[in-house]
């Protein structure tokens, strides 16, 4: 990497405010144990559930942390983890720019006061509609930078008159993860085949402002296998980076991983980074990452009540408001979600295996099966840990259930519950 690597954003007052999160004292997981379980409570009885708390000084602190581990490279935080305009705003804040995945993440960005060439639009298979809303918001001003994955895409945009920045995403043939369905590196929809990379570039770069090499392992980065794969992704992006050369930064994707379970050790930011900085010694371009899970994934909790309790002492499933509508990734990736009584008298009570089951019409709408939990009673409120990335954005409407709250731990309303109003609001 080059020396004189500069952060994306100015430093100025916003990185300042990250800062002041104090990243040396912010430790590097919180836990739902830390959570107070009596705020939960209040803002619960205030607000309803099942429904997302979000504590927007943590992403903050997130966002310091990183700043610190990766102090030269450009940070472009995934917007997708998580979209609240709060949360792309405090993340806006710390100094960090954003990676869209769609358009209306660009929108949202923009909306968010990101400047727009703080701005990477990662285009993947993209829509007609995508690409004209982009472009024109790049002519209306928005310097912004398309990451293209297919020649065709480049063909798109050459129709539409573009010749801004763009950065071409490989595909390294190797990804990491912590599921198959979120293991991008090797999967053959993304990204120019390492082969075709070197004849992509020289194709753009006449008609292109072409600023970057682009790839992205995967989500959920963690434990030895997937740092021992992660480390081979780097390799292999180092000998692309090299092969292309004359690169403005080298964008080696998101996927930091977080401990979801309490026994997990967190990962080290620093051993992380000096594995980025050895694997790609030697090249002279700044480095670019787009983590979208570690800077939110711990900043949210999601709190449901009890609502049914059946089953004999050894068998007993606690039914809850909140379903696999409102946090999809124990039915979609078998996720572990840590789950907690936040009833005060919970310490006093005899653990059971209980399984804690939603109201959807699914099996698998069910965030644990026999898991140890203190014995349920109706009207329990519990909470499930590190929502914050991917928990309310892939929440959806199935069984005709509107999408939860999602609150500040401030108290601030940061989006709407959904009304049964809504549901039909679209239809004609
Ligand atoms: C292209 C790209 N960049 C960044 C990310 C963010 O990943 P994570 O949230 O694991 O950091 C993703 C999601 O996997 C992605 O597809
Ligand atoms: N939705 C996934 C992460 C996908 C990341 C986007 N490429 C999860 O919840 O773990």
């Amino acid at each position: 990497m080059s020396d004189d690597a500069t952060p994306v954003t100015d430093g100025g007052e916003s990185v300042a405010d990250a800062a002041d999160a104090d990243p040396e004292d912010s430790p590097a997981i919180r836990r739902l144990a830390d959570w107070d379980a009596d705020r939960l409570s209040d803002i619960a009885d205030e607000h309803d559930t099942p429904l997302y708390v979000t504590d927007l000084d943590r992403v903050a602190e997130n966002c310091a942390r990183l700043r610190a581990a990766f102090p030269d490279a450009d940070l472009r935080y995934a917007v997708k983890a998580n979209t609240a305009r709060a949360v792309l705003e405090a993340v806006r804040d710390a100094g960090l720019g954003a990676e869209c995945a769609s358009a209306g993440e660009v929108r949202r960005a923009l909306d968010a006061g990101f400047d727009g060439d703080d701005v990477d639009y990662t285009a993947v298979n993209p829509p007609e509609r995508d690409l004209d809303a982009v472009v024109e918001w790049w002519e209306d001003g928005a310097d912004l930078t398309i990451t293209v994955g297919a020649a065709d895409t480049l063909d798109r945009l050459r129709e539409r008159g573009y010749d801004g920045r763009v950065c071409v995403r490989a595909n390294p043939g190797v990804g990491a993860g912590h599921h198959e369905k979120v293991r991008t590196g090797g999967a053959a929809k993304f990204g120019v085949p390492a082969e075709r990379v070197a004849e992509v570039f020289a194709s753009a770069r006449p008609d292109f402002d072409v600023v970057g090499l682009h790839a992205h392992a995967g989500s959920g980065i963690h434990g030895d296998e997937d740092l021992a794969a992660h480390r081979e992704f780097l390799a292999r992006v180092a000998d692309l980076a090299g092969d292309v050369g004359d690169l403005e930064y080298v964008n080696v994707g998101g996927g930091i991983g977080v401990p979801y379970r309490d026994d997990e050790e967190p990962l080290d930011l620093d051993a992380v980074a000096a594995a980025i900085r050895e694997e790609l010694d030697g090249l002279d371009a700044r480095l670019a990452l787009e983590p979208g899970r570690y800077v939110v994934a711990d900043a949210a909790v999601l709190l449901t009540r009890v609502n049914t309790v059946k089953g004999a002492p050894n068998e007993l499933v606690a039914g809850v408001d909140a379903g696999m509508t409102d946090l999809l990734r124990p039915a979609m990736y078998d996720a572990f979600h840590e789950i907690r009584s936040l009833e005060p008298d919970s310490v006093d009570r005899e653990e059971a295996p209980v399984t804690v089951a939603g109201p959807i019409c699914e099996s698998g709408d069910t965030f644990c099966e026999g898991r140890p939990l203190p014995v349920p009673e109706r009207g329990d409120l519990l909470a499930l840990g590190n929502v914050g990335a991917y928990g309310y954005e892939m929440a959806s409407t199935y069984n005709s259930r509107p999408r939860p709250a999602d609150v500040s731990l401030a108290g601030e309303l940061l989006r709407e519950r959904e009304s049964l109003a809504d549901l039909t609001r679209l239809e004609r």
